[in-house]
């Protein structure tokens, strides 16, 4: 039996950060996918290992179902059907036992992301030798939800042959969830991103579960319906982050500043809401459309101006914005800074030829340009080896 699983990266229009501390953010998931599978050898093979293949990373993990078992007191309530935060001394097991494998040094971040998967796999489908596989189009630790999506695509398999959720197994290809369960693999995901980030909002595991364009406020998600087609350039600076340790920088400057960086998130709160209804507010002819990009615009550029000052920026980011600047576009970051990638918003009478000039001077500063459509599929499910 085998499930496999895809689910999206995402890019935050506004109010990242902000939304940590309970200001309104903006989301859209975007076609750039984490894909799980999950397969259960045969009983008849006694295969004892429950194994991880982070395929694209050149990485295998391995460990004895037996020792699991042994060494792991599954926290107490534990069950499939009712997520659970994974307590310290849980943590601490699993961090050995992620340990034992000396990931290199070079890729020592991806040690959080196995503890989570251990976390979700024994929490959800207990002690059963079992293969994993992941890819992932996405570029990791870069502001477009790698985190998330990995979480979200393993609860989804593992959700799904927990034999707790009824699922017509003769579905073919490609196929999603109903909202029960939707809403439980994003619980899950949610555990697994708090092992990653530490503090997260919940946005991203959110809208990369259910996809399209998202308004989040306090772990509560508004659907947004999006009147124009938003056509934005992610460029990648490449420079490596961790959201886990921005997002507890922007919480100690709060510590040291409370009052003025609850205005800023403030501020954020109210551009993100601004954002929103421009982008819902029906646009009646290309004038109109125009209108509405240009406050988009300007919106963008205050949210980069408070997310700067919230200590988040970086010289790679500052340099995008520049250079975008010159052919008057406006660029933020996406995700939690500090490197990773930006969004410039490309008008809709931008020629091409002024897109491919900007491209081409960004990607002559050693960045990388991604297209990406916005605000589509959230998770996806699919049995067997089809596509
Ligand atoms: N495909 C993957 N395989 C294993 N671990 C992954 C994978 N994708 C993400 N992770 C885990 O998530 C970490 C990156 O998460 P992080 O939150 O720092 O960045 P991000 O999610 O890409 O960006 P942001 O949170 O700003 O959107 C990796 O270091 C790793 O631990
Ligand atoms: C930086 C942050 O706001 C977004 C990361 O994509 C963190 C979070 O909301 O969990
Ligand atoms: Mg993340």
């Amino acid at each position: 039996m085998e499930v496999r699983a895809r689910a999206p990266g995402k890019i935050i229009l506004a109010g990242e950060h902000a939304v940590v501390h309970g200001s309104t953010a903006v989301a859209a998931s975007i076609d750039l996918y984490t894909y799980a599978s999950l397969h259960f050898p045969p009983l008849s093979d006694n295969d004892d290992t429950l194994k991880l293949e982070l395929k694209d990373l050149d990485l295998e993990f391995s460990w004895s179902v037996k020792k699991l078992k042994k060494t792991f007191p599954v926290d107490s309530g534990c069950i499939p059907l009712s997520p659970t935060a994974c307590s310290p001394e849980s943590f601490r097991i699993i961090a050995a036992l992620v340990r034992e494998h000396n990931i290199p040094e070079a890729k020592i971040g991806l040690a959080a992301g196995v503890t989570a998967f251990l976390w979700l796999y024994t929490c959800i489908l207990g002690f059963k030798p079992a293969k994993v596989i992941i890819t992932s189009e996405l570029p990791l630790g870069s502001g477009l939800g790698s985190s998330a999506s990995f979480c979200v695509s393993l609860s989804a398999v593992f959700i799904a042959l927990s034999g707790t959720v009824n699922l017509d197994l003769n579905n073919k290809g490609w196929f999603t969830f109903g909202d029960n369960e939707l809403d439980l693999v994003n619980k899950w995901a949610f555990e697994g991103e708090r092992l990653i980030h530490g503090k997260p909002s919940g946005i991203d595991n959110t809208v990369s579960t259910f996809g399209n364009m998202i308004k989040f406020r306090s772990g509560a998600l508004t659907r947004i319906k999006s009147s124009m087609l938003l056509k934005m350039l992610i460029t990648n600076t490449k420079v490596g982050r961790n959201t886990k340790a921005l997002v507890a920088s922007v919480a100690e400057r709060k510590l040291r500043h409370p009052d003025a960086m609850t205005a800023v998130f403030n501020a954020v709160d109210s551009i993100s809401n601004k954002l929103a209804t421009i982008i819902e507010s029906p646009a009646v002819d290309e004038i109109a459309i125009t209108e509405k990009e240009v406050i988009l615009e300007e919106l963008m550029e205050m949210n980069q101006g408070l997310l700067q000052c919230m200590g988040v920026s970086h010289a790679s980011i500052e340099t995008v914005i520049r250079t975008t600047l010159k052919y008057k576009l406006s660029t933020k970051l996406t995700g939690a800074g500090g490197g990773g990638c930006v969004l410039t918003l490309l008008p809709t009478i931008l020629s091409k030829t002024i897109v491919d000039k900007v491209k081409a001077e960004l990607e002559s500063c050693g960045y990388q340009c991604l297209t990406a459509a916005i605000g589509g599929n959230g998770l996806q499910i699919c049995f067997g080896g089809s596509s």
